[in-house]
C-alpha cells in the first residue's frame, strides 16, 4: 500500500452556510489520522466530498497522482478509497455475504461469482464473521452489524479507508474489538481517516490529530500536542476550559 490522500483547499458551502472552509491536508501511506471536532464541524462533510458522495464547491482531492475531485462514490471506490458511514445501512433483502459480494462487483477491482462469494467470506472472516454469510442481516447485532459495514468497505479493497464513526454506540467490550479490528488493518499498513468522538478509540489508534471548527481545521499534529492546545480544548468545552 503505497497512496497519499491529499486534500487542497476544499471548499463546501450549503446555502449561505460555510461548512467546509479551505480545508487542506495530506495522509502519508499507512498512517491513521483522527479527524476530529465539535458537532456540526463539517467533518462529516469532508468525508462526503473524498469519498464523491458529496461534490466540492473548490479545491481539489487526490490519490497519489490521480485527481479524484468530483468523482463518483464507485469510481473514487476504484481509485482504492472506502467508507463505512454513521448509520449501517445494509440491503435488508440481501445475505450477510451477498452485501458483501455487492461491494466486491462495484469495488477497485470486480469480482463475480465464485471468486465474489470467497473473497466475501474470507472478508467477512477478517472482520470476525466467519460462516455467517448466508444469514439474514436483520439476524445482525450491533456490533456485527458494524462487521459487516467495515467487511463491504474492505471488500473494495481500499488503500485509504474512512471512518466515520464507526465506533460510535459500542458498548466498552465491543469498542475493545472494535479498535482490535482497526489496529490489526493498522497493522497491515492500511491509511485510514478516521471521523471519531471517542477519545479513548483516538488515543489508542491515532498518532495523528486534525481538528476542525467551523469548518476550519484549527490544529494538525501529533495528537498528544494537538488534544492539549487550548484552541482545540476550547473547540470542545468552550472558553472556561481553555
Ligand atoms: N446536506 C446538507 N444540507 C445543509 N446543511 C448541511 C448538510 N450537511 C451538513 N450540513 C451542515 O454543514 C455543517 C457541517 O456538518 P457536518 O455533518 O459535516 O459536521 P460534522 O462535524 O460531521 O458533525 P457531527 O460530528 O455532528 O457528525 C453543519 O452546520 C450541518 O448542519
Amino acid at each position: 500500500m503505497s497512496v497519499t490522500l491529499q486534500l487542497n483547499n476544499l471548499h463546501k458551502r450549503f446555502g449561505g452556510l460555510v461548512a467546509v472552509k479551505d480545508v487542506s491536508f495530506t495522509l502519508s501511506p499507512g498512517e491513521v489520522v483522527g479527524l476530529l471536532g465539535p458537532n456540526g464541524s463539517g467533518k462529516t462533510t469532508v468525508m462526503n466530498m473524498i469519498s464523491g458522495a458529496l461534490p466540492c464547491d473548490g479545491g481539489r482531492v487526490t490519490v497519489g497522482a490521480k485527481d479524484i475531485t468530483r468523482m463518483k462514490p464507485h469510481r473514487v471506490a476504484k481509485h482504492g478509497v472506502a467508507r463505512t458511514f454513521q448509520l449501517v445501512r445494509p440491503l435488508p433483502t440481501l445475505t450477510v455475504g451477498e452485501n458483501v459480494m455487492l461491494s466486491l462487483a462495484f469495488g477497485h477491482k470486480r469480482y463475480w461469482g465464485r471468486q465474489a462469494r470467497d473473497l466475501a467470506e474470507e472478508k467477512l472472516a477478517f472482520v470476525g464473521l466467519e460462516g455467517r454469510g448466508d444469514e439474514e442481516v436483520s439476524n445482525l447485532n450491533y456490533i456485527d452489524q458494524k462487521r459487516m459495514e467495515m467487511a463491504r468497505a474492505l471488500a473494495s479493497e481500499p488503500e485509504i479507508l474512512l471512518l466515520d464513526e464507526w465506533l460510535a454506540g459500542l458498548n466498552p467490550s465491543e469498542l475493545k474489538i472494535g479498535i482490535d479490528l482497526v489496529r490489526h488493518l493498522q497493522g497491515q499498513g492500511m491509511t485510514v481517516l478516521l471521523v471519531e468522538h471517542i477519545m479513548e478509540a483516538v488515543r489508542a489508534l491515532c498518532s495523528r490529530c486534525i481538528v476542525m471548527r467551523t469548518g476550519e481545521v484549527i490544529a494538525d499534529g501529533p495528537s498528544e500536542e494537538v488534544l492539549s492546545q487550548p484552541a482545540v480544548i476550547k473547540a470542545y468545552l468552550g472558553d472556561d476550559h481553555a
